[in-house]
């Protein structure tokens, strides 16, 4: 299965997930600088973490234009799978390839740490590796990572089941309904905070977040 790691202009964790694809799972990977204008060869796009263009304005306000998201919308809409971490998560909502915002953490400031999350639904090409409502730990390390949607968008997300990750306990940055994690109606395109890619290693002492590049693996590119 062929990756594509999204680079843009500040983006910092494009190589860490690069390290899981290629490294620890083997897969072919490559890096596409943000203004390439074919990325037909991809099966999975990522779109990793960090400060796209020093983020200024709104994370994500500016990555949205560069020349390789309208191959990232048609990617998308072929059924083929993208995610969006972090950074790129704010992208995804920045494109309108994902619904709500994110926005400032409730007490303003940047957080770092590790957080416990839930599995909601493990029916999906990303989560199959998980037991539905298992408790996983990732890193967190955002300045606007409160999910907000408005009131109709949020009951169709949930109606939907488009929550992929909760924040399990503690509400790190006052996200509404605890969202980590969305995926859109199709399920093809995933948006997560907290760094999978941070914890695939056993080294580092948590690898929660390799189940969900290994559950990829032989699924079909394209959903229904
Ligand atoms: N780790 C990241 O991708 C950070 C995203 C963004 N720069 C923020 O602070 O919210």
């Amino acid at each position: 299965m062929k990756f594509g790691v999204l680079v843009f202009p500040g983006s910092n964790c494009d190589r860490d997930v690069a390290y899981v694809t290629r490294d620890l799972l083997g897969q072919p990977t490559r890096m596409v600088w943000h203004q390439e204008t074919d990325i037909s060869d991809l099966d999975v796009v990522i779109i990793p973490g960090g400060f796209s263009y020093g983020d200024y304005l709104r994370c994500g306000a500016i990555a949205r234009f560069s020349p390789v998201m309208q191959q990232v919308i048609e990617h998308s809409q072929q059924g083929r799978f993208i995610i969006g971490i972090c950074n790129g998560f704010q992208v995804l909502t920045e494109a309108g390839l994902l619904p709500g915002v994110l926005a400032r953490n409730q007490d303003l400031h940047f957080i770092c740490d590790r957080t416990p999350l839930k599995v909601e639904r493990n029916n999906l090409p990303w989560t199959q590796g998980y037991a539905q409502g298992e408790v996983i730990t990732l890193p967190i390390a955002h300045g606007e990572g409160r999910y907000y949607a408005d009131e109709k968008t949020l009951s169709e997300i949930e109606d939907n089941g488009q929550v992929l990750f909760r924040y399990h306990g503690e509400n790190p940055n006052g996200s509404l309904n605890n969202i980590a994690g969305i995926c859109n109606r199709q399920g093809n395109v995933l948006g997560m905070m907290p760094h999978p890619e941070r914890a695939a290693d056993s080294v580092l002492g948590n690898s929660d977040g390799l189940k969900l590049f290994q559950s990829l693996l032989g699924k079909a590119a394209v959903l229904v």
